[in-house]
Parts: structure tokens; sequence; C-alpha cells
């Protein structure tokens, strides 16, 4: 999703200042949507690094036109609003966001423009901590004690959560500390640890109440709780890293750690990797061993945070727009993690496709927690790209293995390798499945195509709805009053779950009473047993559509109505051609005359057969026969001027549309073509006929006007 609109940007440099324009507005609504879902919703719909990139396209593009830099730009802001709900709490001093740097140099970049704006001859000393992924507080002490809790909100205005915040142990509700300022705004961040936001998504899931995307969404979800005892139930955690408002400092000449140090003093829990450095060196050193750690580490953080130690050189240095000048935020970058694939399951969607999906044991990967990767299909696993090419080079997938996991530009983690070496020596190979996992039908899968399908179009539930709505479609059973909506409705309740079903609906009503369903009464219950009988006689053709054999459309039902005639004929040789099937083919007569007829080709015969090879689909079908009367199909006729004739129509008609010349045609026998050839043997050309004409000509087929072909054929 955002990988693609990544590449299909314009790229920055050849943006013209109207382009650029709506690139930014573009960028705007996006980052907005996604901030509401991450800040206001607890919900993210795309993972950080692919919302960092919207944030970094948007900030080159306001730098290289700063006039269309507007203040309610996502670059000047912090956060969103608070959501409704929760009262409003103004900080006494702003709490902002920081800036990023992605790379070592941006770093060092950092670290002289901080010594340039100082004036300092020597690197400052620089605290560097770790960058926990959770959501930042605000904690208001008066003369000790806790007033007031709030969240960030949009950086001025924050939501009020103090009732939530004293049920959370790590927070004192008096300061412990020495010396304590009359007035102070204390902050850090909440956060959740791995293994409690595993326990607790695992409860949720138990009891069908919301599952979090990772400990995050789950701090600030279980923090940002109208209810408090649900907070309450809640393994809420808390460092404190920060402060905004102080009457008065505890110490002379105060820094960032003597104020870390501090902190724990007056009772809060102070993060245990915090380090204090002198050189850019050093700061990149805490960083790669921390980024080692953090699989490991009990808690996620999403980077490492530089910040200029002396608070008189913070004060100095000041804030730009939404983050402070003083301090940074080094990200890490997308991440891998290794774990092991335990099972592959296999889901069925709407139409039959199997879908495998690796299950995984638990692992974070990107800040995120990761169960579940897609295999996409047979080959996928087995190590084959879809082009034939080795994928993986060529290594295949098993249960049991252990394999490395990432999230690239999609949410949907993807499977990068296996570790062979840990492959165990007896390990099996994959088989997949040549069964429904929901049904129990057979499957399929055709030449050249990589997917499984269920044959039980009919019967499996896994494909029920979208079988159903197809069956009423207006090209099948064409019922009015009966669907997509009222087709979705009737199955969730039970009362369709196949085809004859629907006809038995008004023998079953004194039951059901559809009439008590809001939105019906007496009369559109009538109206619609009404328009069901009506299609209980129904055209072959019509019937054969509506099965959704696959590869099995209106004109395919059309080619197949009419060679068999009925619905016996019909039924007769699709049992003979099914019987005929084998694991090597198919030699029966039934199948051969099946895939001689003109228009039907290998795919679709095999379609067809695989669809009456399984048996429950022929038992719905009989289900189905028992309430309706199938239509025999009006036989062209042979004995007209055009029985047996190749006609092309071409240009503009202006007596009869095209469908109806080709229905007309067709009921007198005629042969309907796409293109001229020496096999034509009419061309009817309407207005501005081009290349086709002149081809008939070429050829010397021919050519008719509309009304010598009406003549023709009376
Ligand atoms: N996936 C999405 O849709 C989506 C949407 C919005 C935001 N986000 C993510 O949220 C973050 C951006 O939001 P942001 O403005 O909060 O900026 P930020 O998270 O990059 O940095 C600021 C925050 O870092 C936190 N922090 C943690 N440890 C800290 C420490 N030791 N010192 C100081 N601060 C510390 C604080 O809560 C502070 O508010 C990004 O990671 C972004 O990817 C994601
Ligand atoms: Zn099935």
């Amino acid at each position: 999703m955002i990988s693609k609109s990544k590449t299909a940007a314009p790229d920055i440099d050849k943006l013209t200042k109207p382009k650029a324009k709506v690139e930014l507005m573009r960028l705007r609504l996006a980052i907005e949507g996604h901030d509401k879902a991450y800040y206001q919703d607890d919900a993210p719909k795309i993972p950080d690094a692919d919302y960092d990139a919207l944030r970094r396209r948007l900030e080159a593009i306001e730098a290289k036109f700063p006039e269309l830099l507007s203040a309610s730009s996502p670059s000047q802001t912090v956060g969103a609003a608070p959501a409704r709900g929760f009262s409003k709490v103004q900080h006494a001093v702003p709490m902002l966001s920081l800036g990023n740097a992605f790379s070592d140099d941006e770093v060092g970049e950092f670290v002289e423009r901080v010594q340039r704006f100082l004036k300092l001859e020597d690197i400052p000393a620089i605290v560097a901590e770790p960058k926990i992924d959770g959501l930042s507080l605000s904690l208001r002490y008066e003369n000790g004690t806790l007033v007031r809790a709030a969240t960030r909100g949009d950086g001025f205005t924050g939501e009020d959560v103090t009732a939530n915040v004293r049920t959370i142990a790590d927070i004192p509700t008096t300061l412990k500390a020495k010396t304590i300022p009359a007035a102070c705004e204390l902050r850090g961040e909440v956060y959740m640890l791995k293994h409690d936001f595993l326990a607790l998504n695992k409860r949720q899931e138990e009891a069908g109440d919301t599952v979090f995307a990772n400990p995050r969404n789950s701090a600030a979800g279980s923090l940002r709780q109208k209810d408090v005892a649900i907070t309450a139930s809640r393994p809420l955690k808390f460092f404190a890293y920060a402060w905004g408002e102080m009457s008065d400092y505890p110490m002379e000449s105060p820094t960032q750690h003597a104020m870390l140090a501090w902190l724990g003093d007056a009772g809060f829990t102070v993060n245990p990797e915090i380090t204090l450095c002198h050189s850019v060196d050093d700061a990149l050193a805490f960083y790669r061993r921390i980024g080692e750690q953090r699989a490991a580490l009990p808690y996620d953080i999403d980077g490492v945070v530089y910040k200029v130690d002396r608070l008189d050189y913070q004060a100095r240095l000041g804030f730009v727009s939404r983050s402070p000048r003083w301090a940074i935020a080094h990200k890490f970058a997308a991440e891998q993690a290794v774990t092991v694939l335990e099972k592959i399951d296999i889901q069925v969607g709407r139409t039959g496709a199997l879908t495998p999906v690796a299950r995984l044991q638990p692992v974070t990967v990107g800040g995120v927690v990761v169960q579940n990767a897609t295999l996409h299909n047979e080959d996928y696993i087995k190590g084959v790209g879809s082009d034939g090419s080795p994928l993986r080079d060529g290594v295949d997938i098993r249960e049991g293995d252990t394999v490395v996991v990432q999230r690239a530009g999609d949410v949907i983690p993807q499977i990068v390798t296996v570790v062979l070496d840990k492959r165990p020596a007896d390990l099996p190979a994959y088989k997949f499945p040549h069964k429904c996992p929901v049904c129990g039908s057979h499957a399929a899968r055709e030449e050249g195509e990589a997917v499984w399908r269920c044959t039980g179009a009919l019967i499996c539930p896994a494909q029920a709805v979208e079988r159903l709505k197809h069956f009423v479609s207006r090209l099948a059973f064409d019922i009015d009053g009966l669907g997509e909506k009222q087709i979705v409705l009737f199955h969730e309740r039970g009362w369709v779950r196949e085809p004859a079903d629907i006809f038995t609906l008004k023998a079953r009503n004194a039951e059901l009473k559809l009439e008590d369903l809001e939105g019906y009464g007496e009369t559109s219950v009538r109206n619609l047993f009404a328009a069901i009988d009506a299609r209980r006689n129904i055209e072959l053709n019509r019937l054969i559509f509506a099965l959704g054999i696959r590869h099995v459309g209106e004109g395919n039902a059309k080619l197949l109505a009419r060679h068999y005639g009925s619905i016996d004929v019909f039924l007769a040789a699709m049992r003979a051609a099914a019987e005929g099937q084998t694991p090597e083919g198919n030699t029966s007569e039934a199948y051969q005359d099946l895939d001689n007829i003109a228009g039907i080709g290998d795919v679709v015969a095999e379609a067809v057969v695989e669809f009456f090879a399984e048996p429950r689909n022929v038992g719905a079908l009989d289900a189905l026969l028992r309430e309706i009367e199938v239509l025999p199909v009006e036989q062209a006729k042979q004995d007209t001027a055009v029985a047996g004739k190749t006609v092309v129509f071409t240009g503009a008609l202006t007596k009869f549309t095209r469908d109806e010349a080709k229905a007309a045609a067709e009921r007198l026998g005629a042969k309907v073509a796409g293109s001229v050839s020496k096999k034509t043997d009419y061309v009817v050309a309407g207005e501005d006929a081009g290349s086709k004409l002149t081809k008939a000509r070429d050829l010397g087929v021919a050519v008719l006007t509309e009304d010598e072909w009406l003549a023709l054929i009376g």
C-alpha cells in the first residue's frame, strides 16, 4: 500500500510548485488519518517505518518549497487533539516531539549543530537514553502530591487521566526526595512489558475483546480508558525521563543525568541503561549496544534519544517548531527477527482459494508482535517463484523450521529466509493438502496456476456467501428482492446455506417469520416469495451459469446449454464424464464430447468435470432440482437462410443493438464471430465500419447492410 504510493510518487527534484502543493495535501491527509488511528484509536494501520517515510517526504517537499509551509502542517504539530470523552488539561510547558536521525552521519550533524549554536570548542556531554515505545505522560505534583496526570495530546492540551494513573504502581502519589519543588510537572513514558502484552492479548482474544497491534498501542489503549477499573486490571509501567514546569530545580547547576538521579530518589523508576557520553563515538556505541540487546529487553524500544546534558545549554538551545534543538531521536531501521514456524494452516477464501498461512512463535518485529506470515501458495512454500525462478535460493519451508521474518512496506509480515542450520535432520517436507479444510471437498489446481481451489462450490461454507450472491445475480436466477444484502443476512441467520434453501424459505416461514425482520413486512415477504416462485422455471443456461463453476461465465453456460439441450441430457453426460476422471486424465467419451464443443477448451472442460466429480455439489444440485423446473433450450433452427453460417457484425448498428443482433442470429442457427476470416459468410456493416469491412472486401466475403441482413433473415 504505502510502498506502492512511495514508488508511484513523483521525484521530489522534479516536482513543480503546483504539483508539490497537491502532493503536500495528499501527504497531509494521509498523515492526519494515520495520526488519528494511532493517537486517538490506538490502532495504527501501517508500520511506523512507513509512517515515518510519509513524514520525511512531506518535510523534504516543504524544505524545497518553504512558501508552501503552513503552521498547521503535520511537520509543525504534535500528536493529535485530545479524544472526546476526556477532560482537557493544559500543559504548563508544552510536551513536544523529537527530531529524527536515521544514520550515524545525521547524529554527527546534530552534535555539530549544537556545538555551532553554543559556540563550543569541545563536544558537550550527551546523555543517551533508550527511546521507550510507549506514550508520554505528564504528572503534576504540588507540594510533593500528585494532583493531575495528562497525556500529551497535541502537545499543548492533553487528556486528563488522573484517576487511571493512580492505579499504576510505578507512579508515586507522593514524592520522596529530600528536595521537592513546590510545583513540578514530571514526565516519562507509560509502557507495557512484552510478555504482559502477549498475555493480555491472549486474554482479550479469548474474551472476544480488542486485540492490540503492539505493546505501545496496548499501553495507550489501557491508560486511555473511561472505566478506571479496566486500567487498574492492565499491567502498566512507567519510566521517568523528563519534566515540564519546575518551580525550582532540586540541585545547583542541574543536568539531565542529575535530574534522572533525582527522579529516582523521588520514587520513580528510571531506565537503568541510560548512559552519559562524551563523544559521538560513545553515543553511537551505545546505540549499537542497545540495538543488539533490543530483542532481549523486556520492553519495546524504537531507538535512542540523545540529549545535551547541561540544562543551561538546553535552555540556550531552545526549540524549533515541534521539537527541542537539544535532543534528537536516533531510530532503529526496520527490523527482522528469527522465530520458529510452528505450523502451516490453510485458509479458504471467499472464492475457494486455499491460502497457506504460517503460524509463528510470537516474536516482536519492528515494534509489532508477529504471529502469522503469509505463504501465498504451494510453489511459494516449495521455493519456486511465480515465474518459475527460485525463491530464497530454492529453499522450501517446512513446519518446524526456524525462519527469519520481516515486516517490509506492508503490514503483513514475510518470511525472508529459512535458517537451514537449525532444521532437524528428519523434518519432512510440507505436503500441500488436496482437500478443503473447511468442507472436505477435494481441491484442484489448474495447469499453469499456483492456487489450489476447493471444488465444493455449492456447499463450502467458506464460499457460501459469494456463491449465493452469484446464484441470485442478474444473469443467473435474478430474483427480485433477493440481493447481496439479503443473502448475507439470511446466511448469517443460517436460513440459506445452499441454493435449494432459497426455494424452501416459504415452506419454512411459519418458523422463520421473515416478516418480523427489520425492514420487512407482510407485503415485502409476500413479494419476495412470489419472486422466488416466478423463478422456479429457469432456462438451462441460466442454471448452469448460476452454479458458479470456475470459467463458466454466461457465454460458456450458453454453449453448454445449447449443446446438451436439456437438464437430463446435461446431467447424464456430466455424470459419465466425472466417472471417467482419473489422475492421469479423462478419456471417457462424455469428456471428449464436452471438450469438443466449439468454444469450450480444456481448461473449461476440466473445471466443469471437477465440479461434477465432487459428490457434494451433485447432492446440492439434486436438492435444488427438486424445487425447480429447468426449461429446455430453444433449439437453434436448422432450416433458415443463415443456419450454419458465420456472421460478423461491425460498425455502428442503428436498427438493433449488437446483443439483439447476436441473439437473433444465434436463434436462427448462425454463429456470430468477432473477427473476419476466410470462414466468414457474411459481414453486416453498420456506419463507419473500419478494418473488418476492408478485410471482408479483400477476402471477398459478402457484405450486407443492416436492411439487407433483416431481409435475409426475414
Ligand atoms: N503507524 C502509524 O500510523 C503512526 C502514526 C502516528 C505516529 N506513529 C509513530 O509515532 C512516532 C511519532 O510520534 P512522536 O511525535 O510521538 O515522536 P517520537 O515518538 O518519534 O518521539 C517523541 C516521543 O518519544 C517518546 N520517548 C520515549 N523515550 C524517550 C526518552 N528517553 N526521552 C524522550 N522522549 C522519549 C516520548 O513519548 C516522546 O513524546 C513515530 O515512531 C511514528 O512512527 C505511527
Ligand atoms: Zn471447501
